[in-house]
């Protein structure tokens, strides 16, 4: 028995000891198999830590500061401002007018060195006054005029050549200035009822200078602080509201423009529309003027300023002429003014001219006023009429 009890003895502890040692073995083997967890874990433990500590700070980042990155770099990224084109200032007008007066005395100088001539003369004889009125008709004074002009100085000047010749050149000074009109009152009209804009129709034969002189104007006008629209209603010339589209960009105005061979009227009506609209102060209107017809004319111009006033009273009616073309001029404005009621003229390419004189023959011819001359193709080349300065240039002071 007791041997029994040895082996029995002997068999649970042998028992016990592969119980153990397989215990042991898988308690070994499964922790073998752990440590693929720890190599992992080298992997793991960064994302678990890295992500956790970025991404939780994270929203609270993009949360907070957002609204400051927008502010303080999407809007300088956003501005469109390489579309905006450069708006230029314009020159002061004090210089403006000075450069004006010196190329207006260059321009004139047939008439300056006339003036010279009989100031100069030894003896005023008759072939000294017939040549001194040829020199002024030559300059687009017209007929009657210089005929009072010459009349008015033969009472004052002796016939024995100019004894004084400063007294001679103030006699002249006062009796030009008294036949360009100094008390015309030049002034744009540039009224408009509450709520309407001022509504401004350039009128003239094509190629006088019309929109040059509609961009020439916006510019002045927005130099003194108005706001101005452009309405392009010259549909005729392809390229006419390109051009003053151009000239808009230039001083920052827009302009409202159709494609071409619109009805004018159209276009006139939606400029004034939009100008209402937008509280602008003057709506300036570009026409084509093109003379085929009178009876056309008068019904495409006749059209524009009905519709435009549907919505608004036209305040000026600016008639355009070309100083170059003299006598032409003249007849333009004859059959504009039947057709339009002028109410102010541009002379335009007073700079090429050597006529200044017909200042005051379209004056007379139409009974409004010069209120405007052009003196070049630049964008400060327009100056308003003013007769001492106009008649100093003349001569040639
Ligand atoms: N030298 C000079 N040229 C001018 C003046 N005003 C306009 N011009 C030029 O005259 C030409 C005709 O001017 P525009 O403004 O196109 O004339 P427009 O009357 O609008 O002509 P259309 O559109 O064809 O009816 C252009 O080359 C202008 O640069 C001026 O005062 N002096």
């Amino acid at each position: 028995m007791s041997a029994d009890l040895v082996i029995l003895l002997i068999l649970i502890v042998l028992a016990a000891a592969i119980a153990v040692s397989t215990v042991v073995a898988l308690y070994s083997r499964h922790k073998n198999k752990l440590p693929p967890k720890p190599t992992t874990g080298e992997v793991e433990a960064p994302p678990a830590e890295a992500p956790q500590a970025e991404v939780e700070p994270g929203p609270v980042e993009v949360g907070e500061p957002a609204p400051e990155p927008p502010a303080g770099t999407a809007e300088p990224e956003a501005a469109p401002e390489p579309e905006i084109p450069a708006v230029e200032e314009p020159e002061a007008p004090a210089s403006r007018m000075a450069r004006l007066r010196r190329r207006l005395a260059s321009s004139n100088n047939a008439l300056a060195r006339g003036l010279a001539q009989l100031l100069s003369a030894d003896r005023i004889d008759e072939d000294t006054w017939d040549d001194f009125e040829t020199t002024l008709i030559t300059s687009d004074l017209g007929v009657a005029p210089t005929a009072e002009l010459v009349e008015k100085l033969r009472g004052e000047l002796a016939v024995d050549g100019v004894s004084d010749p400063e007294k001679a050149r103030t006699v002249l000074t006062r009796e030009l200035t008294n036949l360009v009109g100094p008390d015309l009152d030049r002034s744009l009209n540039l009224d408009h009822p509450e709520g309407r804009p001022a509504v401004v129709l350039m009128v003239g034969v094509n190629g006088t200078g019309k929109t040059t002189t509609c961009g020439k104007l916006a510019r002045v006008l927005v130099a003194e602080g108005r706001t101005v629209l452009l309405g392009a209603a010259d549909t005729f010339r392809a390229a006419a509201g390109e051009q003053l589209e151009t000239w808009g960009e230039r001083v920052g105005v827009r302009t409202i423009r159709k494609e071409e061979g619109a009805d004018p009227a159209s276009v006139a009506y939606q400029a004034v529309e939009t100008g209402i609209n937008e509280g602008v102060d003057v709506v300036l209107v570009d026409t084509a003027g093109r003379l085929h017809t009178k009876t056309g004319l008068m019904d495409e111009l006749g059209k524009v300023k009905r519709v435009i006033e549907k919505l608004a009273p036209v305040s000026e009616v600016l008639l355009v002429l070309d100083a170059t073309t003299g006598q032409n001029g003249l007849i333009q404005a004859r059959i504009f003014s039947e057709v339009v009621d002028v109410s102010g003229i541009v002379l335009s390419k007073l700079d090429g001219s050597a006529k200044g004189g017909i200042v005051v023959q379209v004056q007379r011819e139409l009974g409004v006023p010069v209120k405007l001359i052009g003196l070049g193709e630049g964008a400060d080349d327009l100056a308003p009429f003013e007769p001492d300065q106009f008649v100093s240039g003349l001569m040639g002071e």
